[in-house]
């Protein structure tokens, strides 16, 4: 599989704190990688150091073989690279469409391209109904949705996913794994997810790779790590054994 995008020797200092130590982190394109490991692991500061919202204290990250280190966010937007948030970060005073059509504009692409592809992302997630709803308006797990159409709509080649299913419950997680599932084989993009349910990651992911206090564990496919003693000790614990 063709290298998509790549972190090497990434280390983030924060004052004291070491929160990434010497990451290498590889995502095929077409891929989808879990990244997961326990509270504080660096999972979401590495998300970051892949979207541009966070400058490696060292070490680079390439797009297609590019160096993009020193790219910001809006740079690796217009390259294809699009995230989600744990927080969602809808804009509030925006409708569910407005928000998606300015991801669209956002990444470069014109008014008549935003205003259709946003319809179309708006679609995947059942989200037509709420299209003219502000976004401080929704509950929260329509916000979720939005948050992943909003990310979808540009045609990323690269998505992130900062814990697609947090809040949600075991049906509204499992629909939300198959909509990732049917949306990757629509565009092809590759995808990087944390997430902290595991049943989650195992069942939709090509690769998992376990971050711990900010070095990597191990990186596998689902069924060598679910047997991993290590990371069955430091995360996962027994019952992902069964
Ligand atoms: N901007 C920051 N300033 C200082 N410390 C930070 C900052 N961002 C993260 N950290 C620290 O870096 C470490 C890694 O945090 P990070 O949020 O990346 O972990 P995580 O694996 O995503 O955790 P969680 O599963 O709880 O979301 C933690 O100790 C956190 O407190």
């Amino acid at each position: 599989m063709r290298r998509l995008l790549r972190t090497s020797h990434v280390t983030v200092r924060f004052a004291g704190l070491c929160a990434l130590d010497d990451v290498d982190l590889e995502l095929g394109d077409g891929e989808i990688l879990g990244l997961i490991g326990p509270n504080g692991a660096g999972k979401t500061t590495l998300l970051n150091v892949l979207s541009g919202f966070q400058r490696p204290t060292a070490g680079e990250v390439e797009l297609d073989g590019r160096r993009i280190t020193g790219w910001d966010a809006p740079r690796r937007a217009r390259a294809g690279i699009s995230r989600t948030f744990q927080d969602v970060r809808l804009f509030p005073d925006m409708t569910v469409r407005e928000n998606c059509e300015a991801a669209v504009i956002g990444s470069g692409r014109t008014r008549s391209a935003a205003r259709a592809r946003a319809g179309q992302a708006l679609g995947w997630f059942d989200l037509d109904e709420s299209a003219d709803v502000l976004a401080r308006d929704l509950p929260y797990g329509v916000e979720r949705r939005v948050g992943m159409a909003r990310a979808l709509c540009a045609r990323p080649r690269v998505l992130l996913l900062d814990e697609p299913a947090a809040g949600l419950n075991d049906d509204e997680s499992a629909a939300m794994a198959r909509t990732v599932r049917r949306i990757h084989e629509e565009i092809g993009c590759g995808i990087v997810v944390i997430e902290h349910d595991v049943r989650v990651i195992l069942s939709l992911c090509d690769r998992v790779h376990v971050l711990d206090h900010g070095v990597t564990l191990r990186v596998g496919s689902p069924d060598e790590i679910r047997t991993d003693p290590e990371v069955v000790s430091a995360y996962l614990g027994a019952e992902a054994m069964e």
